[in-house]
């Protein structure tokens, strides 16, 4: 059973600033935000934050989660090796809201040093705000689980 409404956030060393501006941007949205970190701005490996967060969206304790790095590449990559995650980058509005639409993700990354916070902020409420179309989605989202097996 997944926890309705509850958002997991963890980043590497490279967006801990951003990251903390979008958990108080959700936060104030009444989004039920667990922020796994890190807190302190010593350098870090994006892997073990992008695999934390994608593990409670995997098993059902958050419904979504929201990653972030420099560029939102590497700890996307690192989510997507977790079974049932299906993660994207973006640094549009656009293609925020059809990988949720269209690619049903349970993830999204972003990248510190590539967005500034307003557009970030922007980004994460199109992600937010967009529901599953399913239909012939569907099908395709089938299809990506399947190669997961
Ligand atoms: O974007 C990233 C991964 O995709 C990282 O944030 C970036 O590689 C970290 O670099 P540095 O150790 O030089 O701060």
């Amino acid at each position: 059973m997944t926890a309705k409404n509850r958002v997991v956030l963890s980043s590497d060393h490279a967006a801990i600033e951003l990251r903390q501006s979008v958990v108080t941007h959700i936060k104030a949205q009444g989004w039920d935000v667990v922020d796994i970190g890190p807190t302190t701005p010593e350098s870090t490996h994006y892997p073990t934050h992008g695999e934390a967060a994608a593990r409670r969206v995997a098993s059902g304790d958050c419904q979504l989660g929201i990653i972030l790095c420099g560029t939102g590449q590497g700890i996307m990559l690192a989510a997507n090796k977790v079974k049932g995650i299906r993660c994207g980058v973006c640094a549009d509005t656009f293609s925020a809201r059809m990988i949720r639409q269209h690619n049903d993700a349970n993830m999204l990354s972003l990248g510190a040093r590539v967005v500034g916070e307003g557009l970030a902020l922007d980004i994460v409420d199109a992600f937010l705000t967009a529901d599953f179309e399913g239909g012939r989605h569907a099908t395709r989202v089938e299809m990506i689980e399947a190669l997961e097996n």
